[in-house]
């Protein structure tokens, strides 16, 4: 018989074996990889590769230099040197969006936003995640939206009131991220979750999102290396415990919301004394909505989610539909603070509608605050960029030809398994071939007629990539258009807005959203500082 010492070293001769293919496998695919014919910048670090320099870097502003030295169609180095594809090819980007099953996040992207929200939409790939969309894409229709946006309405006007007499500075970025709390709570779940009420430091729900939501100052490798290789996701990294106990939260309330919303939507279809159908249910929050097309007798069994994958879209809805609508909202008012005129021009249109709490209907009717939303979301597009993985080997047409280093012209990429990309949203949105040499200033005017070059963009909204596009596009972003729009008309009607400290102090940094940050003062967090005049009665 084997002694345990033989036992031993067979196992740690197979482990090492396994490392070994492994290490192999990597250097195999980092030198045959066609990427290497393709124009870019050199690597700086045999370790970090370029992702030092554009952690160090203003969002995409690298990228944006590297597409103006190299072409639209680059690779640079990720960490240890593999290389990454980077494309403002909108045909390229296109065919990356649309096909879905090929690429999709990778698997280091999802088992990081797993820690947080497990796995609902944001998270799921192929098949699951076609199934969680049939279901779920109903309760985010236009109909739905415009009844949904009865209920948060009122809690807006409502907290307008909680800011009557302010008159100073106020961090506006934290009262935005509430208020959008207490909207989601609503509009989500039908539960108060009184984010704005509550003291901000005592508020459970409150805390936990701080937690996630804070942008890094410092660049950590052991995140990136757990999310590359599994065998290592055992490594402590800073803020786990925080992180766990802000998921932990999620998960606890996400339960209870999934309990009550059953119970509630249970004892409508019993009042009305009719089997479980389309028609039966009054409630209109998203949970609701989704439980209806999940438990409606018409949906065979094979199509429902389990109750688990309802639960994870709690924290899902939490995570995707706050911060980016709450930091939409407070770049929208830091860019009027840097436009006056525009700011001006916007509360005229606001002040004239004789109405203090608008209908979806009157609120997108207002063509200025239209053109404000969508010049925000363009310049100060909420989530930057995102990253995409070829699945399985494929070739990316390209629209626009380019010369490899062997001096050819290719209008295609050979693409192998396991190839990283990553999207530039906000490069696109500021691309100066499309939007012209004026693209990186907020002018809400530009809207007045889009240039052509922008119908190419595969965006879902907007002729922008804000919310991106494909089957994988936020299925929020009618949502969140008319709550920034709501949040807009009450405050731009109701004050004044200065910033309260220089404009070189307010710098941009990506955590999950690209929030604001003091250069002054960045280990003090996220904020945006502004001056609050009431405006005065006419
Ligand atoms: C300004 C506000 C918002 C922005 C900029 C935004 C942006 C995005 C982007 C870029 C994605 C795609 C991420 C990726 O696949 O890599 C996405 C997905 C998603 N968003 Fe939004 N979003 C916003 C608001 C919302 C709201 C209000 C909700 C919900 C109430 C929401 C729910 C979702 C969900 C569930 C997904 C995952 C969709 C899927 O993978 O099928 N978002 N969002």
């Amino acid at each position: 018989m084997a002694s345990i010492s033989q036992i031993l070293v067979s196992f740690l001769a197979t482990l090492g074996a396994y490392a070994l293919y492994k290490i192999a496998n990597f250097f195999y695919f980092n030198w045959t990889s066609p990427l290497r014919e393709l124009p870019g910048p050199p690597s700086s670090s045999i370790i970090y590769g370029n992702m030092k320099e554009i952690w160090h870097a203003e969002n995409s502003v690298l990228h944006e230099k590297w597409v103006e030295e190299y072409g639209s169609t680059i690779t640079y180095k990720s960490i240890l040197g593999l290389p990454r594809l980077y494309t403002t090819d909108t045909k390229a980007l296109n065919h990356i969006l649309m096909n879905s099953y090929t690429y999709q996040k990778p698997e280091s992207a999802r088992f990081g936003l797993s820690r947080i929200v497990g796995p609902g939409v944001l998270v799921v790939e192929g098949e699951k995640h076609k199934q969680q969309r049939r279901i779920m894409n109903p309760a985010f229709g236009a109909v739905q939206i415009r009844e949904l946006t009865e209920i948060f309405l009122r809690d807006i006007w409502a907290a307008e009131s909680s800011k009557e007499g302010s008159n100073g500075k106020i961090e506006i970025l934290s009262w935005l991220s509430r208020m959008t709390l207490d909207v989601i709570g609503l509009a989500g779940f039908s539960y108060k979750f009184n984010a704005l009420t509550e003291d901000p430091k005592t508020n459970e729900l409150n805390k936990a999102f701080s937690t996630i939501f804070r942008s890094g100052t410092r660049m950590s490798l052991i995140p990136i290396i757990r999310g590359m290789v599994p065998a290592l996701r055992w490594l402590p990294a800073d803020r786990d415990a925080e992180v766990k106990l802000a998921s932990r939260t999620m998960e606890r309330i996400g339960a209870e919301l999934l309990r009550d919303s059953k119970a509630a939507v249970q004892k409508e279809s019993l009042e009305n004394g009719k089997a479980q159908s389309k028609d039966t249910w009054r409630r209109r929050d998203l949970l609701s909505l989704l439980l209806k097309a999940n438990m409606a007798t018409d949906l065979p069994p094979s199509q429902r989610m389990s109750d688990a994958d309802v639960v994870a879209q709690v924290p899902t809805f939490l995570v995707a539909g706050h911060e980016t609508t709450s930091t939409a909202t407070t770049w929208a008012l830091y860019a009027l603070t840097q436009n006056l005129e525009a700011q001006k021009k916007l509360r005229e249109e606001l002040l004239a509608v004789d109405t203090e709490n608008p209908t979806m209907d009157q609120l997108n009717a207002l063509p200025y605050l239209d053109a404000v939303v969508r010049e925000t979301l363009r310049v100060h597009a909420p989530v930057p960029s995102t990253m995409r993985m070829a699945v399985h080997d494929d070739v990316l047409p390209l629209g626009e030809p380019v010369r490899n280093k062997n001096g050819e012209m290719v209008d295609s990429i050979k693409v192998v398994k396991g190839q990283t990309f990553l999207i530039p949203i906000l490069a696109m949105n500021r691309a100066k071939h499309i939007w012209g040499e004026d693209s990186f200033e907020f002018k809400p005017e530009r809207w007045e007629k889009v240039p052509e070059a922008a119908s190419s963009i595969p965006g879902i909204w907007g002729n922008m990539l804000t919310f991106l596009g494909g089957p994988h596009a936020c299925i929020g972003y009618r949502f969140s258009l008319v709550e920034t729009k709501a949040l807009l008309f009450t405050l731009i009607r109701a004050f004044e807005f200065e910033l309260a400290v220089p404009n070189d102090d307010i710098m941009k940094k990506s955590g999950l959203v690209q929030r604001p940050l003091l250069r002054s003062d960045p280990e003090a967090g996220n904020q945006m500082p502004l001056i609050l005049k009431p405006v005065k009665a006419q």
